[in-house]
């Protein structure tokens, strides 16, 4: 049976302004739409230039679309205020690329988890520490590393640190944002597996975005979206994708997967 959808995006389109005489706008996204469903993971793919961020910003309400429709949990996005969209970002979490730059320098990884629930009113002093512990143990890191600042930390613990971020104020989605692209090859597969898992233990919608089809192939057996020039070309299963890819880019992708497997 399948599930509700939990996002659903419509004709969306971002177009970013002329900056000045000599550069025209640009059309970044191009009525796009797909819908991901409670408990799946819908991976969007596509190369460098291809609207993959442009979307995820649009999806969160960091920047505000053209045109086009995003729909969170039955709810419109695009009509609402800065102080409705606040309300509901806590359900609606992002993790991006650079593990690093994600993370406050100065924090303890305890306050940059805690953070969060700081910000919404949700951090309460007497519950909040075995919280944060476990939020760490969702994301198999060790009770011990809570003290460490980021430049203490390897890659890999950092992006996981940044996901049990993006965890404190129990999100229904993740919009992850090439989350493994600036990793050493050898730690990807961990945070793949993790995303996984936690896909399925809290049943948490995820949004992936990646350029490498080798990898989403691993990421989403629910469905893939093959983005090229700011428009959907191709969707399907990963598999289906892999094995008889219809589109000439996702051809091109797909060459380009086999190559560096
Ligand atoms: N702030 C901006 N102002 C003008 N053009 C932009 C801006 N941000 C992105 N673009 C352009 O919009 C298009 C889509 O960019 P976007 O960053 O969404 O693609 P992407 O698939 O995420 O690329 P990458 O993988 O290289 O990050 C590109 O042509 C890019 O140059």
């Amino acid at each position: 049976m399948t599930s509700p959808p939990l996002l659903e995006v419509r004709d969306l389109t971002v177009r970013y302004p002329a900056r000045g005489r000599r550069t025209p706008p640009v059309l970044a996204v191009d009525q796009v739409s797909f819908t991901v469903r409670q408990g799946e993971t819908l991976a969007l793919v596509g190369g460098s230039g291809s609207g993959k961020s442009s979307i995820a910003a649009a999806v969160l309400m960091l920047r505000r679309p053209e045109s086009g429709s995003v729909r969170f949990d039955g709810q419109e996005l695009t009509g609402l205020d800065e102080r409705a969209l606040r309300r509901l970002r806590p359900a609606l979490q992002p993790v991006f690329q650079d593990p690093y730059g994600s993370l406050s320098p100065r924090l303890r990884v305890h306050d940059t988890i805690a953070e969060p629930l700081r910000v919404h009113g949700r951090w309460d002093p007497l519950t909040g520490p075995a919280r944060v512990r476990e939020l760490l143990d969702l994301v198999r890191l060790d009770g011990s590393l809570a003290r460490r600042r980021p430049h203490e930390l390897s890659g890999g613990q950092c992006q996981r640190v940044g996901i049990a971020r993006a965890l404190a104020c129990d999100p229904r989605l993740l919009v992850l944002d090439e989350p493994v692209s600036a990793l050493d090859p050898s730690v990807r597969a961990g945070i793949v597996n993790l995303l996984a898992d936690l896909r399925d233990e809290l049943g948490l919608s995820q949004l992936f975005i990646a350029h490498d089809l080798a990898l989403v192939r691993h990421v989403a057996r629910h469905q893939v979206a093959v983005l090229h020039h700011g428009r959907i070309v191709e969707t399907g299963p990963a598999d289906r994708l892999w094995d008889a890819p219809g589109h000439p880019y996702t051809r091109e992708l797909l060459a380009a997967a086999r190559l560096t497997a």
